[in-house]
């Protein structure tokens, strides 16, 4: 970890351990996972969360599972792992990173046609380690080309947590932040509280605050009025799946600040690994959008807010067309408009 927070995810011995976001600010509680079907209640449950975090996660319960699949011979075994491997995939809709990993991850089964069980669990669990490094390295990159787009005492408002607890450690639009940071401590951020999980206000706050950049949380409907004071000189956001022309899915509520930004002229950048993007699918209208249980509405912290019976709307996720987006800062560089042509070839870099 780069600074004093906790990591979301790691190993603990042949156990998967999952800091609980859950309880986050006010408990650093870690879930022991010793189970593959335990590392999927805690992606469906967003114990662990975030489009990266979430992409470990699956490789690592796939790991954890393929140590538990009782199997008289590889036959067995491969059937076997390829239901878990549907499993995993499954737990979260939106996020490109769970089902990329996933695939990196069988992929482990596919080259190696003749290997016994154990060599297979060997290469799996070596994979799965393999993808969280080279999550770190992807966010550090990021940081490293996003940094430049930060002018000097700017301040950047985030939207949800784009930060360490959503990847394998430093984050992506956070890590844009840190990185900033460290070479110009006049920086400041606006973090907004994200209804109705809260990610703004318990985990982005909390992470800056454990880096000690300065960050002041505002309410989401508080974003235009700020930026028309003219409070805002850009903004940073995370992405949990971008479409081939670049229309990204990001947390309910990125669309609305997108199009504030470009009402007020400020810049609106997406941070996101190449992992999040997916080619298969041509625009943002075919990116599936998670629903929620409409409790996490009508309820705060397990109390009712709401009439009784009263019906609620809980998509996770919006869709940000691409021409409110400035660019796209991946590890491999800062992708520009035309986002279709920027994208194919980030893609075929190595
Ligand atoms: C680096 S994380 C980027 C996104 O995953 C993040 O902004 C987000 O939308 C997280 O949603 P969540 O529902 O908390 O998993």
């Amino acid at each position: 970890m780069f600074e004093k927070c906790l990591p979301p995810i790691y190993w603990d011995g042949d156990a998967v351990a999952i800091l609980d976001q859950r309880v986050l600010p006010h408990q650093e509680k870690i879930l022991l996972c010793t189970k593959p079907q335990q590392v999927v209640t805690a992606i469906k449950n967003m114990s662990i969360r975030g489009a990266p975090a979430v992409g470990v996660a699956g490789a690592m319960a796939l790991a954890l599972g393929a140590y538990h699949i009782q199997a008289a011979d590889t036959r067995t075994f491969k059937r076997k792992f390829v239901r878990l491997c549907e499993q995993v995939k499954n737990a979260r809709p939106t996020g490109n990173n769970l089902s990329w990993a996933v695939e990196k991850v069988y992929s482990v089964i596919q080259g190696n046609p003749d290997a016994e069980v154990p060599e297979l669990q060997e290469l799996i669990r070596r994979k799965a380690d393999e993808i969280l490094a080279q999550d770190v390295q992807d966010n550090l990159a990021i940081g490293k080309w996003g940094k430049e787009i930060i002018p000097r005492g700017a301040k950047i408002l985030t939207y949800c947590n784009a930060g360490a607890l959503a990847t394998a450690d430093y984050g992506t639009a956070v890590g844009v932040i840190r990185a900033a940071y460290a070479e110009d401590p006049t920086i400041e951020v606006y973090a907004c509280e994200t209804r109705p999980f809260l990610q703004g206000a318990r985990l982005t706050a909390y992470e800056l605050q454990c880096a000690r950049i300065p960050v002041t949380l505002i309410t989401d409907n508080s974003v235009g009025s700020l930026m028309q004071a003219n409070g805002v000189d850009v903004v940073v956001v995370g992405a949990d799946r971008i479409a081939a022309n670049g229309d990204t899915a990001n947390k309910i509520g990125t669309y609305t600040v997108a199009v504030l930004a470009h009402t007020h002229n400020v810049p609106f950048y997406v941070a996101a690994p190449r992992s999040t993007i997916d080619p298969t699918i041509p625009d943002g209208s075919a990116i599936p959008i998670e629903q929620r249980d409409p409790r996490e509405v009508t309820h705060f912290f397990g109390r009712p807010i709401a009439p009784k019976e009263v019906k609620a709307l809980n998509p996770a996720f919006d869709v940000t067309p691409n021409k409110y987006i400035h660019g796209i800062i991946t590890e491999v560089g800062i992708l520009r408009k035309p986002f279709k042509q920027s994208i194919r070839k980030a893609l075929q870099e190595s």
